[in-house]
């Protein structure tokens, strides 16, 4: 049997939701505009259904994940109404009641954020998502709301919660190893239980830290007392939470594959609105970029990224900016020599498993990887066309688009799913190559 990979496909063949990656012929010179950061549009919609009054968002990001967000918050008690061509998004809380159902989709904010919330309702909530999500880990928030006196039915997707709409609040200690998300929902609702919340970690270090030192950021802009002077333990203390009125960033890992196209094409993008100090992790696409051989400038104008066409091996550790990992592994494989990608292991419980992904959609593509016990190895190979499969992970869809530059007869299978996040990421993308 032929150990050769499947035929390239070509446009005429492309299925339903199929996208042929366009290969940028010449260098790409750019400027690319990036909606608003998922992670601060789900962390303020929190805060705003949890405050003393209106609040109102400014350029928050319209994705699938923060659509499931409000939908959620909504059926909670929430009123959320969009303005200005969706520019603008006013929320006035309500007292949270049930009975309600809750769709979670894929995101992890709206699964792990919203059950320490709808602790705060009265009534029984009944949380669900995609067959995907079913397989992301929960225990640990569920866990910890039990131990402060909420019932819960199921230890993840699909689960009940039943509260009186008062959560005592104290002290619980989690393994947070699994996910940044479980520390940052526990903070974010625990300013509004009767003793607050003191979240102490045990086990091995906590991933995504930035994603932690964000959610303590928006808190304490809302006016909320954080302790998080100490390593692995976070205090929150109980007080009201001001109405916001916010501008949200825009998404910096959500612009990181614009700004690789770059690098890999000898070009210029700049990405216009990128904040000069910000916790968002998609910010480490500075120093990484830069260690793969971009000349990279933050200036008054954004952030401008300057490639040669030349790219260099890395070895890096992505314990702190692991949603970044995607790209980076498709970046690594036009790199001169062998690449590391190290402090990654829980990424294979992020959208689908991702080292698995990568390691089996570059081998299908020409590229020799190996998964080790953390990340991925990488050796470039020629690379060739090929049906490149994205099993549900927008940012699958973001590393295919990022290879297609570089690899005629790349199709991305199911480029839809990338609404997770960016919706409108295939006409962005064409547009930036001036297809
Ligand atoms: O809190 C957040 O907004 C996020 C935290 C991180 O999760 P993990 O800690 O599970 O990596 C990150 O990867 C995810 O994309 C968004
Ligand atoms: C891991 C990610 O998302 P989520 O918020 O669903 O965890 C991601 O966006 O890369």
């Amino acid at each position: 049997m032929s150990s050769e990979p499947p035929h390239p496909t070509h446009t005429a063949t492309l299925a339903t939701g199929d996208w042929l990656a366009p290969v940028a012929g010449h260098p790409v010179h750019a400027v690319v505009p990036v909606p608003g950061s998922k992670s601060l549009t789900n962390r303020f919609l929190v805060l705003a259904a949890l405050a003393q009054g209106s609040s109102r968002l400014s350029r928050p990001l319209r994705s699938r994940d923060s659509t499931l967000m409000c939908e959620a918050l909504q059926a909670l008690g929430t009123g959320i109404e969009s303005r200005s061509d969706d520019t603008e998004w006013l929320i006035e809380p309500q007292p949270l009641h049930g009975p309600a159902a809750i769709d979670c989709g894929l995101a992890g904010t709206v699964m792990r954020f919203l059950p320490p919330v709808a602790a705060l309702a009265d009534g029984t909530i009944r949380f669900d998502g995609d067959e995907a999500a079913r397989r992301r880990p929960l225990g640990p928030v569920l866990e910890a709301l039990s131990s402060l006196g909420v019932s819960v039915r199921g230890t993840g997707l699909p689960f009940e919660l039943t509260s009186s709409g008062r959560v005592s609040g104290g002290t619980v200690h989690i393994d947070a190893s699994g996910s940044s998300q479980f520390v940052s929902a526990l903070l974010l609702a625990g300013a509004r239980y009767d003793d607050g919340i003191t979240v102490v970690h045990e086990g091995k270090p906590v991933p995504s830290l930035p994603h932690i030192a964000m959610t303590v950021e928006v808190l304490r802009d809302a006016g909320v007392l954080v302790d998080d002077s100490e390593a692995n333990r976070w205090r929150v203390e109980p007080s009201q939470i001001h109405a916001l009125d916010v501008e949200v960033e825009p998404d910096l890992s959500n612009a990181f594959p614009f700004l690789a196209a770059a690098l890999l094409t000898g070009g210029e993008v700049t990405v216009p609105g990128w904040p000069h100090f910000t916790t968002q992790a998609g910010d480490h696409a500075r120093d990484i970029l830069q260690q793969f051989g971009a000349d990279v400038a933050l200036g008054r104008d954004g952030l401008t990224v300057r490639g040669t066409g030349r790219v260099e091996a890395i070895d890096i550790d992505l314990h702190e900016a692991s949603e970044l990992s995607p790209v980076v592994a498709a970046i690594a494989a036009f790199a001169d020599g062998p690449s590391h990608l190290r402090g990654i292991g829980h990424i294979r419980f992020h959208e689908t498993d991702r080292l698995a992904a990568l390691a089996t959609e570059l081998t299908a593509l020409g590229t020799e990887v190996a998964e080790t016990e953390d990340g991925l190895a990488i050796r470039p190979k020629p690379l060739h066309g090929n049906v490149f499969q994205t099993y549900g992970d927008h940012r699958m869809v973001m590393a295919g688009a990022v290879l297609g530059l570089r690899v005629p007869d790349l199709v991305v299978h199911d480029a839809g799913t990338v609404a997770k996040t960016m919706p409108d990421f295939t006409a962005r993308w064409a547009h930036m190559i001036g297809d």
